[in-house]
């Protein structure tokens, strides 16, 4: 899905600085106690422990870190200590320092005679003539500082003391990050106009384009109008059977690892699945990568990790036109961008022409049966649009697509593994709902527990953490007055696990959704619950991602137990476009003796996003998937 966040490199154009200072932190003067402290230790590659792991021929195109497990958990005991450090130093206002000249010198001054600090704030608020406004807290840092940790910890830390909206400012760089509902309400949804994609749609130029994700504006609007059709309920219907056929495969593979007694690396699994599924299901384009490394699959991790490099690094050498032609990795990016677009163009002509075969009646459920793709649908509706945006929108939702639904069942399975309670009764639903029949959209309705599984996993690790948005013109956000320009992180991750707006705000408890109660979405709580975004531009595959996941984690645990093998590094958390471990997920899988369960034939409802289906009213009939219909 959308890439990051962690975009520090922010073009000189933006980020103005208009704001007044008052609270300012020196998150600089923080020494993270980790990150130099590997490099003493010896280095162990993925694959050589004791234990044998099975994995594709290749991993998912990421490195993960060669550390020896025992080294990791020293430097995990040193992270919290270093963090719980970090926040109470926060707290204390230590690195909290007041703006320099003669009104702050005079402040200090009256401090010091023991004039109440709230009194000063009140009466220099009017001095410097900003007393109708109340001023962002700001709080000031080094890259260095936050680039040993997944860049959204710190935010959380910082979220605890400053609360709703603050400003982070490196250097000449400044972003506004958001973690108050409302705020968030405003620019997603009631003033959205206001808002564009700012510097993400200038990371991710040269691999989606003008693609839905990035594009604003008009093109955004045409296209939007273009493809969400494209996701109607026939559609995601016959999608459920992919799931099913590509999870089988999934299973085979995991059954031969159970027998041979092998453990296996999860995270890159997941990617592969998910990445066979949404070939076929947005190009009818079988990478069959659960099997094969074929060239077009290590193309699409090399630009995929482009894409989350690129959001992550503090210069952008690549748009130096020179480094572009030297480099040898950005070679290889233009080798492989290269690859999967003749491929797309290959893709598209062989489309258009089984279009042109074909005697169609095009409505608004059209699908081809032999080739259901989104394509297909595009094409076939006479959408006017150039090959180029076709191969951007297509580019796009093959990336929106595929990390998104691999993180969340990724993060699924890890979770499952530290709660056997709620993995029992996942798999008592799935017994006696599923048996070992793939499942269909019917099922879907009645796999209530499994699907509270995933909004629960989708509420601790959002895909992705952060949004980004950039302000278009002068705006007020919550009592703030903001100027144009202003760049502008949404900390979803904040909103999931505030402990202003949830109970147990770090525990894992798909309870706390009600079985009976309408699936949880960001307008149904309100904004501090939204794991596919909301307004205008939300997500256009909530619902197929939903059925995705709820389909592969239903057949998974129906067929198999399992647990963290032993020895398996310590999950720890990485940024990318999404979350993703460092060194993978590696589980012992084992078959599961239980014989199949005889489906029960109690009939029930669930509402799935804004709709209600039930075995009386038979979906499919209004065609309206989801509120990203709308
Ligand atoms: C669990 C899996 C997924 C998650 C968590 C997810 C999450 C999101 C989120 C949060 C956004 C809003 C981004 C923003 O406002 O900046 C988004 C947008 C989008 N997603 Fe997904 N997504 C998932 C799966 C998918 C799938 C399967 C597809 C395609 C079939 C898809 C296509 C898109 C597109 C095209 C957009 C951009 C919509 C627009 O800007 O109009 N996503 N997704």
């Amino acid at each position: 899905m959308a890439a990051n966040f962690a975009l520090l490199h922010a073009p000189s154009s933006i980020s103005t600085q208009h704001c007044r200072r008052n609270k300012i932190i020196h998150i600089n003067r923080l020494k993270p106690a980790t990150s130099s402290s590997c490099s003493s230790y010896p280095a162990r590659q993925r694959g050589t422990s004791a234990f044998s792991i099975i994995t594709c021929s290749s991993s998912n195109g990421r490195e993960p870190d060669s550390i020896d497990p025992a080294v990791k958990s020293v430097e995990k005991v040193l992270e919290k200590k270093r963090r719980a450090e970090l926040s109470a130093r926060i707290a204390s206002g230590e690195y909290t320092v007041q703006s320099s000249g003669f009104p702050s010198v005079l402040k200090k001054s009256l401090l010091k005679l023991g004039i109440p600090n709230e009194a000063l704030e009140f009466l220099f608020s009017w001095v410097d003539g900003y007393g109708q406004y109340p001023r962002i807290p700001e709080a000031k840092g080094a890259i260095s500082a936050i680039r040993s940790e997944a860049f959204f910890i710190p935010l959380y830390e910082l979220y605890l003391t400053y609360g709703g909206i603050f400003r982070l400012t490196f250097g000449p760089k400044s972003f506004l990050i958001v973690s108050d509902p409302s705020i968030a309400k405003h620019i997603l949804k009631d003033n959205s106009k206001a808002y564009s994609k700012g510097i993400l749609a200038e990371i991710l130029e040269f691999v989606m384009g003008k693609g839905l994700i990035p594009a604003d504006g008009e093109i955004w609007r045409v296209r939007r109008r273009a493809i969400v059709p494209a996701l109607h309920l026939k559609y995601v219907t016959a999608m459920i059977n992919l799931f099913g056929q590509a999870t089988e495969r999934l299973c085979k593979k995991l059954d031969t690892a159970a027998s041979d007694g092998e453990d296996v690396e999860m995270e890159s699994l997941f990617s592969r699945l998910t990445l066979d599924i949404i070939g076929k299901a947005v190009f009818n384009y079988d990478f069959d990568s659960l099997t094969n490394d074929t060239g077009i699959v290590e193309a699409v991790y090399t630009v995929l990790r482009e894409a989350e490099d690129r959001s992550v690094a503090p210069i952008p050498l690549w748009e130096i036109p020179i480094w572009r032609d030297i480099s040898p990795r950005q070679r290889k990016v233009s080798e492989a961008l290269k690859l999967i677009n003749d491929t797309l163009d290959d893709l598209i002509a062989i489309c258009k022409r089984m279009v042109d075969a074909e005697e169609l009646q095009f409505h608004e459920e059209y699908m081809n049966e032999q080739d259901p793709s989104i394509l297909h649908f595009l094409l076939a509706s006479g959408d006017d649009v150039s090959s180029k945006q076709l191969r951007d929108d297509l580019m796009t939702m093959l990336i929106a697509g595929h990390e998104t639904t691999a993180a969340v069942l990724t993060w699924t399975f890890y979770l499952l593994s530290k709660e056997a309670g709620v993995m029992s009764k996942l798999q008592e639903e799935v017994d006696s709902v599923l048996g070992d029949r793939l499942p269909t959209i019917e099922e879907m309705k009645r796999l209530k527990y499994t699907t509270r599984v995933i909004n629960e996993s989708l509420r601790l690790y959002p895909q992705p953490p952060v949004l980004i948005r950039r302000s278009l013109e002068d705006d007020v956000l919550g009592e703030y007055p903001i100027k144009r320009g202003e760049d502008i992180f949404i900390s979803v991750w904040n909103l999931h696990r505030s402990p202003k707006l949830w109970d147990d705000a770090d525990k894992f408890k798909p309870e706390r959704w009600p079985l009976d109660g309408p699936n949880p979405n960001e307008t149904n709580q309100n904004f501090s619950y939204l794991p596919f975004g909301g307004g205008p531009r939300k997500c256009v595959g909530d619902l197929f991602a939903s059925y995705e996941a709820v389909v592969a984690l239903a057949m998974l645990v129906r067929r198999f137990n399992f647990q963290m093998a032993l020895g398996a590094p310590p999950v720890v958390m990485t940024t990318g476009a999404t979350i993703h471990t460092t060194e993978g997920l590696k589980m012992t899988v084992t078959r599961r003796m239980k014989p199949p369960i005889m489906p029960s034939l109690e009939t029930s409802t669930l509402e799935v996003g804004d709709v209600s289906f039930s075995k009386q009213d038979p979906v499919g009939q209004k065609g309206e998937v989801s509120t990203a219909h709308s």
